[in-house]
């Protein structure tokens, strides 16, 4: 078990619902997160991804009430009373099923968001006490969402493989066979009474291949960090955001970035996203 990792006497979302003030292990010292200049709509795959290693897609193939659809069953799943979501908190020490982030370190700052985080691929790895039941179809609704996805990131990694004139598959092999996993994190970041002390999800650059993060439609939050400065990336509706994880960073030896990236909260709104992500068997 990780050193001083629990799960708390209270969630984010509770807290919020609460009107309580984030305690002191939410709050970054000396820090205040202010508003940012947009992130450019970044077009060009392989610019984008040498000196982003993200961009938005667009003409996915997923359509407006699809996504909504998404958004919708997750947004339910948070609203169920914490009775009901405890039933799928996560063990300490382990990161699977509800809860909040994992604590490494007792000097750890807190992240302000409940996220529910789940293996789905392969399926024989499924841990399905992790999956809710309610609403009643959460698990199709993933099952589903999970198909489209392993099909869009096959199509998003040959693009990458030809835009450095690289045989087509060299990459989306490693990421599409039985093994190789995917996972997902539903998270929810609830208001916060202090948004300029306190981050959703602290810097961080992702391990997977490629990140497919599905951004809430009505509410900004997700930066990126290029050339030391912070940019907040803009809501586009129904695009998905892809960003390159250190997997790719490393199977392209360097040439496409691993961006690091945050997420900072506000007073007013909650935000909900849904990320996937790609990841190779573990055993390559
Ligand atoms: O919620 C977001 O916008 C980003 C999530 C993220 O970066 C992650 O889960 O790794
Ligand atoms: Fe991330």
């Amino acid at each position: 078990m990780a050193a001083g990792d629990s799960l708390p006497a209270k969630t984010a979302h509770q807290m919020a619902v609460d009107g309580d003030q984030p305690p002191s292990k939410y709050i970054f010292n000396n820090t205040k997160f202010g508003p940012l200049k947009p992130l450019l709509l970044l077009l060009r795959c392989r610019s984008a991804l040498t000196t982003w290693g993200c961009f938005q897609a667009v003409n996915h193939g997923l359509s407006d009430s699809y996504l909504d659809n998404l958004q919708q069953v997750t947004k339910q799943f948070f609203e169920l009373p914490l009775e009901e979501k405890r039933k799928y908190f996560r063990e300490t020490g382990s990161v699977e099923g509800y809860g909040n982030d994992m604590t490494y370190s007792e000097n750890q700052v807190q992240d302000w968001c409940d996220r529910l985080f789940l293996q789905i691929l392969p399926e024989d790895q499924r841990k399905l006490r992790f999956w809710p039941e309610n609403p009643s179809n959460f698990r199709d609704t993933i099952n589903d969402y999970t198909m489209k996805i392993k099909s869009i990131s096959v199509v998003i990694f040959e693009a990458m493989a030809e835009s450095l004139d690289l045989e087509e598959h060299c990459f989306s092999k490693h990421f599409t066979e039985e093994h190789d996993v995917l996972q997902g994190r539903f998270i929810l970041y609830p208001p916060c009474p202090t948004p300029d002390q306190v981050l959703g999800l602290k810097a961080h650059s992702d391990r997977s291949g490629i990140t497919l993060l599905l951004q809430d439609p009505g509410v900004e939050g997700l930066q990126v960090l290029n050339d030391g400065k912070w940019y907040m990336v803009p809501v586009i509706r129904d695009a998905l955001f892809i960003n390159l994880g250190d997997q790719m960073q490393i199977l392209s030896n360097g040439i496409f970035k691993s961006p690091v990236h945050r997420v900072v909260t506000n007073k007013g709104k909650g935000r909900i996203s849904v990320a996937m992500f790609t990841e190779p068997d573990p055993n390559k």
